[in-house]
């Protein structure tokens, strides 16, 4: 990380009915509100995975000079989407060198049951985070406390969203986005750390 201006996130999600990609829609939005920073978003496509595995190098390519990356998929089954684990499974190439050791993560799911196990899916997405040595970063909201209603569904590993009809709750959405603006802001953070002393950026 050099300055804020050259500061890259990559928002990368498999999404089928697009409930996932209005979240990515949403954290693209935050971590853009009040500074500049390069966000590329990035779809997993269907074409992308011959025989059961993800083929598009091109992807990590895009992904080697990011300083964050917020996974998304929706919930099936209790955890992502075959999609998205191929995507996962195939980055097993840069787990050996631990080449994302140092990136922020984060991530965000949707389900189509109030209580449709999306946590699970958010527990790999650590997981998998963590096996590349990155540092997680999920929500600083307490349901049920926050004024505007963010994190309604109470789970602080990343955004859970649902829906039954391809509509979002608006404070999913506006959840998603505050996830953004936190990343965007502790980026800035360590930022203004490593540039000679910690100065603080106003949340
Ligand atoms: C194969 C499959 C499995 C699913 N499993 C779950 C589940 O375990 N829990 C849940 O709440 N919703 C489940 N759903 C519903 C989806 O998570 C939901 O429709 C979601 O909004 C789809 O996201 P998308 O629009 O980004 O594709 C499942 C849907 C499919 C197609």
């Amino acid at each position: 990380m050099t300055s804020l201006q050259t500061s890259k996130v990559a928002v990368v999600y498999f999404t089928k009915t697009d409930v996932t990609g209005t979240l990515a829609k949403a954290l693209q939005a935050g971590l853009t509100k009040s500074r500049s920073i390069d966000v590329i978003t990035i779809q997993i496509l269907g074409e992308q995975i011959i025989e059961g595995r993800f083929c598009a190098p091109e992807v990590f390519e895009q992904l080697a000079d990011c300083d964050a990356i917020i996974f998304g998929s929706p919930t099936y089954m209790g955890g992502v989407a075959a999609q998205f684990k191929a995507f996962a499974d195939a980055s097993s190439e840069l787990w050996c060198k631990q080449q994302w050791a140092g990136k922020l993560a984060a991530g965000f799911t949707c389900g189509s049951a109030l209580n449709g196990d999306q946590t699970s899916t958010l527990q790999y997405l650590v997981t998998l985070a963590n096996q590349h040595g990155m540092l997680w970063v999920g929500l600083d909201i307490a349901s049920g406390y926050d004024e505007d209603g963010l994190n309604r569904l109470g789970c602080q590993l990343g955004v859970v969203a649902q829906s039954s009809n391809g509509e979002l709750h608006p404070n999913d959405v506006a959840t998603a986005q505050y996830l953004g603006e936190r990343i965007q802001v502790i980026l800035c953070k360590s930022i203004n750390a490593s540039q000679g002393g910690y100065r603080g950026v106003e949340a």
